[in-house]
């Protein structure tokens, strides 16, 4: 086959109706379809055990699928790993460096198998381990150990970064420089395919994203296409002698004894009727929320209708 007849042959990572099968027959990838264009940051997303992993091992060649097809940079990963693994840079879950090496020298071991890699202090800089060069890798801690998995993922100034749960055990203010190092290698023009746990990281982060569930991709595409259909929220508490049988009728039924919580698809105009009511009235809102649906709502909306749907099925 020639890259000429794949679709979105231009793409960084393309995934045709690809599928993964362990022994047993368990399909843990069932059949999708989604392309990266280059320079994009792309997230994939899920339940627990939903595919994500057995997929982004099948875009980084460790495996070959068992049906559909998958090219990085125009190349199968699997077959063409020689011509595909050094333009692409991998974080794994679990790095396993060899853990008497100071960061240094796992540097330096991994630059030697690198081509074209960066000096390993211009690497440390960037990902906020300058200080810990001299430091034995068993003496860092969790977070500083993402930090190095992401230093040597890095060492290749690659053209694509694949980053597996890169936040997991940073703090708070470690996982902000990520997101800020995450955020200008994207604008340098590197493409990344991002999973994640936080849905607050990819909120932050991504461009595009799919959630996947049991294998199958249940919804795509950027976080304004994704929330759209939900319901957007106001919350509120009414002030002592203020009953809500006194709200307009239409929110009336949110009330629940003087905490209001509205689900509303017509945010504006739901608003628009209850500020108008509160400054009738002369009764202050206390505590007034109004907001669209987050990823982290319709990613548990998502979750919660397919159960149901399976449930019903089975
Ligand atoms: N080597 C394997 N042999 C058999 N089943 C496997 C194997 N690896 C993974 N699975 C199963 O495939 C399914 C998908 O696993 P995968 O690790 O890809 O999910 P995930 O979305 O990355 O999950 P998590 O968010 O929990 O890391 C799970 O049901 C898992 O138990």
């Amino acid at each position: 086959m020639t890259s000429d007849d794949f679709p979105h042959s231009g793409a960084a990572i393309v995934a045709d109706a690809v599928r993964r099968r362990y022994a047993g027959g368990f399909e843990a990838v069932a059949g999708i379809s989604f392309s990266v264009p280059r320079g994009e940051l792309f997230a994939l997303l899920g339940t627990n055990g939903a595919g994500k992993t057995s997929t982004v091992e099948l875009l980084e060649g460790l495996a070959r699928p068992d049906g559909g097809r998958v090219r990085v940079l125009g190349h199968d990963p699997y077959r063409e790993r020689a011509a595909v693994r050094p333009r692409v840079g991998v974080m794994l879950q679990e790095g396993g460096f060899p853990s008497d090496l100071t960061v240094t020298e796992t540097l330096r071991m991994w630059a030697g198998c690198t081509s074209g890699a960066r000096p390993p202090a211009e690497v440390l800089d960037l990902v906020g381990l300058g200080a810990r060069a001299q430091v034995r890798v068993k003496q860092l801690s969790g977070g500083e150990r993402r930090r190095l998995d992401l230093a040597l993922a890095l060492l290749g100034r690659p053209e694509i970064l694949f980053l597996d749960e890169p936040t997991t055990g940073l703090d708070a203010e470690g996982r902000r420089e990520t997101w800020r190092l995450v955020r200008e290698l994207r604008e340098a023009g590197t493409t990344v395919l991002l999973t994640t746990h936080y849905l607050e990281e990819a909120e932050a982060l991504a461009d595009r994203l799919a959630i996947m569930h049991q294998g199958r991709i249940v919804t795509s595409g950027t976080i304004a296409d994704v929330t759209a259909e939900r319901p957007a929220r106001i919350r509120f508490e009414l002030p002592a002698g203020v009953p809500a049988a006194r709200l307009p009728l239409t929110l009336r039924a949110a009330a629940d004894g003087r905490r209001v919580d509205i689900r509303t698809h017509t945010l504006q105009e739901s608003l628009h009727t209850l500020l108008s009511w509160a400054r009738e009235s002369g009764v202050d809102l206390i505590g007034l929320d109004a907001r669209s649906a987050s990823l982290e709502e319709a990613f548990l909306d998502i979750a919660k209708t397919h159960m149901e749907t399976e449930k019903v099925a089975a």
